[in-house]
C-alpha cells in the first residue's frame, strides 16, 4: 500500500511558494493496483513519481509518502524505477549491470534479464555508448527483472521505436504477475487505456481527478476526454496566435 497524508511540495521555500507543486494532496494506493498519472506539462507528475519512490523528500511541510508503512528508502529493495534519464552505471555494459543488479536486488531474475536483453538485441557495450533508445530498453529490462514489488515508470515510451513501443505494452503485461503495484506516468493515454486500473490527473497541486478506468469506460469518456475536461482544455485557444491585431 502507497499511503500518503497531506503531501506538499515545492521546489522553492515553502514559506513564501504560493503554488507549490503538490499543495496537500492525499494519497493511497492499495497493493496490486496500476495506475496512470495525467496531466498537462510541469503538472507535478514526475514530481508526485519521485516523492513516492523517495528520490524526493519533503522538506518543511505535509507528511512523507510511505510503503507499506515505511518510507521508500527502507524499502529500496522493493522498488523498480523506470526513468527516462536511467538508473543504469554508465560504465557497466548488459552483462556487468546484470551482475550488479543481482548482487543488489535479492528476488533479481538474472534468467529474465538475459532473456530480455537479448529480445531488445542489446550489444554487450557500455551503456554510455548506446542509443537513447537502447538505454531504455536496458531500463526496461533491469526495472521488469528486478521482480520488485513497486514500480514505477516515467515516461516509458519516450525515444523507443514504433514496433518496440508496441512490444514494450505485451512485455509489461506479461511480466506482472498482479501483486505488483505499478504507477505509470505518460502522455501516451492511448498505449495504456486498457492496461491501467486507476487514472489520476494532476492539475494545479491538487489530484483534480481521479477515477477507477472501468468507471470511466461505464461513463462512455476515455482519458482524452478526462484530461481534457480535467484541465479546462480550450480547442480553440490555438486561433489567438493567428487572429489579426486590431
Ligand atoms: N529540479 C527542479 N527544480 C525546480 N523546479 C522544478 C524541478 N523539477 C521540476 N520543477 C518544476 O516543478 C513543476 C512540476 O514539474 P514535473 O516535472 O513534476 O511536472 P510533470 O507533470 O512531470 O511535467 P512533464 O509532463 O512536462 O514531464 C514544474 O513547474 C517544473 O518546472
Amino acid at each position: 500500500m502507497i499511503e500518503g497524508k497531506q503531501i506538499f511540495f515545492t521546489y522553492g521555500f515553502a514559506e513564501t511558494d504560493k503554488n507549490p507543486v503538490l499543495n496537500y494532496v492525499d494519497l493511497q494506493i492499495p497493493d496490486g493496483q496500476i495506475v496512470g498519472l495525467f496531466g498537462e506539462n510541469g503538472a507535478g507528475k514526475s514530481t508526485l513519481l519521485r516523492l513516492m519512490a523517495g528520490l524526493l523528500v519533503q522538506k518543511d511541510r505535509g507528511c512523507q509518502i510511505l510503503l507499506d508503512g515505511k518510507p521508500a528508502t527502507q524499502v529500496r529493495g522493493e522498488i523498480a524505477c523506470i526513468f527516462e534519464e536511467g538508473t543504469f552505471l554508465p560504465d557497466l555494459t548488459p552483462k556487468q549491470y546484470g551482475d550488479f543488479l543481482a548482487d543488489f536486488f535479492p528476488k533479481f531474475d538474472r534468467a529474465y534479464y538475459d532473456k530480455l536483453t537479448a529480445f531488445f538485441k542489446l550489444e554487450e557495450k557500455a551503456a554510455k555508448h548506446m542509443s537513447r533508445g537502447q538505454k531504455a530498453k536496458l531500463e526496461i529490462a533491469a526495472g521488469l527483472a528486478k521482480r520488485t514489488k513497486y514500480i514505477f515508470m516515467d515516461e516509458p515510451f519516450l525515444g523507443k521505436d514504433a514496433l518496440t513501443r508496441q512490444d514494450f505494452m505485451k512485455i509489461l503485461s506479461g511480466s506482472l504477475t498482479g501483486e505488483e503495484t505499478l504507477i505509470l506516468v505518460t502522455h501516451e493515454l492511448e498505449s495504456v487505456e486498457t492496461f491501467i486500473d486507476r487514472a489520476i490527473v494532476v492539475h494545479k497541486g491538487k489530484l483534480a481527478a481521479d477515477v477507477e478506468m472501468d468507471d470511466l469506460h461505464h461513463e462512455g469518456k476515455n482519458l482524452m476526454v478526462l484530461l481534457k475536461e480535467t484541465v479546462g482544455y480550450d480547442e480553440n485557444a490555438y486561433r489567438d496566435l493567428f487572429a489579426e491585431e486590431e
